[in-house]
């Protein structure tokens, strides 16, 4: 059974007219975000450049939630579009509106409409830390190596 929590939701006025955010499959992970620019607004993206698009909404995440925003791979196989910040973080205390930082990764110019769904919405639960701080750490099989010690093969 999938799990589900209540966001509540706010539509912002450009965000009238455009469908809430769905799993577009039952058991999808991410929810398709709506690029909410005014009817008939373009924004092109050259190549390396970026632009923050608004959703149209704001949004009231459950306490230990927070949302990631994912790039589409569709976007990003077909046109080099991806977000800049991926994951990026919505905090359940968080009341603005949701954007998203697209950016080119392409060669060509890539054109994003009302209506397009840019990027995916993940609700994750959220441990927050606590520091104990020590002198020493616990010995591991790995212990301080990193950055591809293991090998490649
Ligand atoms: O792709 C994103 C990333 C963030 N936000 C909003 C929601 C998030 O709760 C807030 C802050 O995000 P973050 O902590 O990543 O940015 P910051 O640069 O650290 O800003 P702040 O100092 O406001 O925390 O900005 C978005 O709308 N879209
Ligand atoms: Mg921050």
């Amino acid at each position: 059974m999938t799990n589900t929590v209540t966001i509540e939701v706010k539509r912002l006025p450009h965000g009238e007219g455009l469908p809430l955010p769905k799993y577009e499959t039952s058991d999808s992970a991410g929810m398709d975000l709506y690029a909410a620019l005014a009817d008939g607004e373009r924004v092109t993206l050259g190549p390396l450049q970026r632009a923050m698009i608004p959703t149209g909404l704001a949004m009231a995440l459950p306490h230990r939630h927070e949302a990631q925003i994912r790039p589409r791979s569709g976007l990003a196989a077909k046109n080099g579009i991806t977000c800049l910040n991926t994951p990026g973080t919505i905090d359940a205390d968080y009341r603005g509106e949701v954007k998203v930082i697209l950016v080119n990764l392409s060669n060509d110019p890539f054109t994003i409409e009302r209506g397009m769904r840019i990027a995916q919405m993940v609700i994750a639960p959220v441990t927050q830390g606590t520091w104990a701080e020590v002198s020493e750490l616990g010995a591991t099989e790995r212990g301080e190596g990193g950055f591809g010690s293991t090998g490649t093969r």
